[in-house]
This record gives structure tokens, C-alpha cells and sequence, in this order.
């Protein structure tokens, strides 16, 4: 423990590409596939070298307790190799949006692939490789240029040092901002758990840094 106050905050922020499309959806309803879907760019960042936990949850903190002990979550992956590969979203434009998601969000385009036979292309975007990272697997199928959105798809979210900064280069290249960071969001960050070796000092020092004190749920001495 030690060294400067931990800085952190949690901003969300919502995206949709703007000049790369040729139309903005009027309403979710009749909304079409953009290129893109909204994102979620989130923010968390912290400044301090102890281990900090940070969960911000979907609903109030009563709802959504944790239900599985977080050091049985840390234990859980070593055992079981299940995990998410990807999420498929159907594009009307391939190239217009992997140019969206690599310039905007800096992820990179790790595979492209044609299947002439079937009459459509894939391309697979994230942030590392497939074989440890959660992908996006983005398909055009020849010749449809539009899909209607509906109602049932929310977001992708993302996670960014700097939120604002995303969104400022977002914008310098067209993109529109349909929520700016800093919230209110809907998401409020909810718990924040902490690993520390000295549990009295470090008591002593978050009551002095009362925002974060009243986030903290809990403290874990670190063994
Ligand atoms: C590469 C592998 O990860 C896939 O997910 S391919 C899945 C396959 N996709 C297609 O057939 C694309 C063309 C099709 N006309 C479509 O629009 O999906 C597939 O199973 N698609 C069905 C689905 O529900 O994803
Ligand atoms: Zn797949």
C-alpha cells in the first residue's frame, strides 16, 4: 500500500459512426444496421499499484449481489475452459465498418474470410487475440445493404483509458456522440474491492478519501 491516491472513475459514453453511414436511424424500431451499432465506450482508470477490483453491475447493488465468492471467481477460469468467443453482427457495409471499429475503438482486425458459395463475408475484430479474447465476428451476406435493427439488440460495451479522448477522436472523424461521458449512467459503479496488506492503515486512508470510501464494500487483506 502506498504511493499517490488512487484515481478512478467510471464514464460511459454512447457511439454511433456518423458521416460513414448514409443514414441515421430514425428510432430503434425502424432504425437499420449503420455499419455499426451503438457502443458503449466505458471508462474505468485507476492510478495506484494495489489490485483493484472494480465491478459496476447492470441493475442496483440489492438485485445483484455477487452470487458467485469472488476468490472462487478468480479460481473458476483455471478449471474451466468454457469461456465466449464471440458475438455475430450482420453488417450492410464490411469495409465501412471495420474501418469504424479499428480507427474508433482501436481494435484490430485479426481475420477476414469470403465464402463465395454461401454468398457472404466474415471479418473478426477485438482487442487480442481469439484464443483469449471475446471477438466481435461481424458477416455481410452479398448484395444487403441494410438490416432493421430492432428492438432487442443493446450494445456492445467497451473499455477505454481515456473515454474522453476516445470520443473526441470519434467525432474528429465523424462519428456521433448519442451520449457524452460523465453520466449520469445508467450503470452506476456499484463496489469496489480491494486487496490490501494493512487493513487498519488502509481504513485510515480511504475514510480520508470519502467518494471512494463510500464505494468500497470491501476490503480483502491480501495473503
Ligand atoms: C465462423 C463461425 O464463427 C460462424 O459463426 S459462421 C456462422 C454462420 N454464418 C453464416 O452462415 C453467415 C451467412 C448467413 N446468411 C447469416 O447471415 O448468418 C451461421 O451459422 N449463421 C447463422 C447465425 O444465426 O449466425
Ligand atoms: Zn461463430
Amino acid at each position: 500500500m502506498g504511493g499517490e491516491k488512487p484515481r478512478f472513475s467510471n464514464e460511459m459514453a454512447g457511439v454511433r459512426p456518423g458521416k460513414m453511414t448514409s443514414t441515421q436511424p430514425e428510432s430503434r424500431a425502424q432504425g437499420r444496421s449503420i455499419g455499426a451499432m451503438a457502443v458503449w465506450a466505458c471508462f474505468v482508470k485507476w492510478a495506484w499499484n494495489a489490485s483493484i477490483c472494480i465491478d459496476h453491475i447492470h441493475s442496483n447493488m440489492a438485485e445483484s449481489a455477487p452470487v458467485v465468492p469472488s476468490d472462487e471467481l478468480l479460481e473458476w477460469p483455471k478449471k474451466d475452459k468454457r469461456r465466449f468467443l464471440h458475438a455475430v453482427y450482420r453488417v450492410g457495409d464490411l469495409d465501412r465498418t471495420i474501418k469504424f471499429y479499428t480507427e474508433c475503438f482501436g481494435m484490430k482486425l485479426l481475420r477476414k474470410r469470403d465464402i463465395p458459395e454461401e454468398k457472404y463475408s466474415n471479418a473478426f475484430l477485438g482487442f487480442g487475440p481469439e484464443e483469449s479474447h471475446f471477438v466481435v465476428e461481424l458477416t455481410y451476406n452479398y448484395g444487403v445493404d441494410k438490416y432493421d435493427i430492432g428492438t432487442g439488440f443493446g450494445h456492445f460495451a467497451i473499455a477505454t483509458p481515456d473515454v474522453y479522448k476516445m470520443v473526441e477522436e470519434i467525432r474528429a472523424k465523424g462519428g456521433s456522440i448519442t451520449r457524452e461521458p460523465g453520466g449520469p449512467t445508467p450503470e452506476p459503479l456499484c463496489q469496489v474491492m480491494l486487496r490490501v496488506g494493512d487493513l487498519d492503515r488502509s481504513i485510515k486512508f480511504y475514510e480520508k478519501v470519502q467518494y471512494f470510501f463510500d464505494l468500497l464494500c470491501e476490503i480483502h487483506v491480501a495473503v
